[in-house]
């Protein structure tokens, strides 16, 4: 009779594994031992440990070459935020993530981390130390909100003891470091197209902002803690820096750094959110004769006018987890990465 090998609990495969988080992920994974597989739609490096296939997460024969002997999985591909494509959304993360499911399943994979978000709560309005019971958005504030609920409800719901297959939900906010391809370089682009002036509200806000080296801690930990006797089976915990920051001063703080003003004239929260969302409609009515992306749209209006920070106390309590760079430390690093996107380089 034919044994079935048991895969090895060293070897996992990170789906998503080109991208800014993915990558990181990858780097740490290897540093613990781990042998790595990376499945993501596109190839963006290469080092020695690590096996790449190049696919679509929609297309299960394609991930199911991937996870052959993988006992733990990582999945943090996603469309980018920005993207208005709803379509592409929920063939991504609806319905490509219940395809990585079944895949994970027929492959004999024991435990699927999935990267959330924590704004899979947000709709908009503030959100001072959340936790993770707090329910989900019922007017997500965007089709990457809305489709992010649902993958998070599916991987959650899949966690099955009896079957030995073990899921858990990391839900990081504003993940920021060298190689990110959004937060600083689209600043720095707003920056030097004299749009970043300004001040939404009055500044006080709240928010958090965290270092992908603690989003990929976070991310390990729930990994090894995962067990069937654990009491992460099943669960979303929240990943931050744990030290809420003024969103103007990390703006100006990154700013700064770079060489460039910080913002400094204060414009009316509601008035900028009105405009955001006429640019918006506009954007949406005039799509077939010509096409244009506001920089400032009513999801970034409302990040960056409202408190939006969250406890991560049940993440210290069941995994142990406590950030391993400070803000400041995280700050300096990600600036010093940058140099291209310094004032007049
Ligand atoms: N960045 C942030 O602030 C936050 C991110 N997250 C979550 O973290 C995860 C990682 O985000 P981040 O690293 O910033 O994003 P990236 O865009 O850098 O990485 C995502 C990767 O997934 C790939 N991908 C997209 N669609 C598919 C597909 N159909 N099949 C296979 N691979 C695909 C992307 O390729 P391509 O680039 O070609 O599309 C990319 O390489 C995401 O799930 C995101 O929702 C959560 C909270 C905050
Ligand atoms: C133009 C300026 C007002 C803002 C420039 C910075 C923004 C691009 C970023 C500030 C907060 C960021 C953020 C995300 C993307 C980049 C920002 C809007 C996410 C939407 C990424 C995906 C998530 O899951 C949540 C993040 C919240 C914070």
């Amino acid at each position: 009779m034919a044994t079935r090998v048991r895969p090895s609990s060293k070897r996992c495969a990170v789906i998503g594994g080109s991208g800014f988080l993915g990558r990181h992920l990858v780097e740490k994974l290897l540093d613990r031992g781990y042998s790595v597989s990376v499945f993501d739609i596109r190839q963006s490096y290469e080092l020695p440990g690590v096996t790449f296939h190049q696919g679509d997460l929609c297309n299960k024969q394609a991930l199911l070459l991937a996870l052959k002997d993988v006992s733990l999985v990582f999945h943090c591909a996603s469309p980018a935020p920005a993207s208005d494509d709803r379509a592409l959304f929920e063939r991504v993360n609806i319905q490509g993530t219940q395809t990585v499911i079944q895949a994970c399943i027929e492959a004999g994979v024991q435990k699927l981390v999935l990267t959330s978000s924590a704004s899979v709560v947000f709709e908009g309005a503030d959100i001072k130390n959340g936790r993770e019971d707090l329910p989900y958005a019922k007017n997500p504030i965007d089709y990457y909100t809305e489709t992010k609920i649902e993958q998070e409800k599916l991987v959650l719901k899949a966690c099955d003891k009896q079957k030995g297959f073990l899921t858990v939900a990391i839900r990081p906010h504003g993940i920021f470091g060298p190689r990110d391809p959004q937060l600083v370089p689209i600043l720095v682009d707003t920056a030097r197209r004299g749009k970043m002036k300004f001040i939404i509200g009055d500044g006080t806000n709240l928010v958090d902002f965290t270092f992908v080296e603690n989003v990929v801690h976070g991310h390990v930990l729930a990994a090894e803690h995962l067990k069937p006797d654990s009491p992460i089976c099943g669960k979303p915990y929240h990943i931050t820096n744990d030290e809420p920051v003024r969103f103007w001063d990390f703006m100006s703080d990154v700013l700064v750094g770079l060489g460039y003003a910080a913002p400094r004239y204060h414009l009316p929260y509601t008035l900028v959110y009105g405009l955001a969302l006429l640019l918006w409609l506009l954007s949406l009515i005039l799509r077939p004769l010509i096409s244009f992306k506001p920089t400032f749209t009513p999801m970034r209006v409302a990040l960056a006018g409202t408190h939006h920070y969250y406890s991560c106390k049940r993440a210290k309590e069941d995994l142990g987890y406590k950030p391993v760079v400070s803000l400041k430390e995280g700050i300096a690093r990600t600036v010093q990465s940058y140099p291209h996107l310094r004032h007049g380089a």
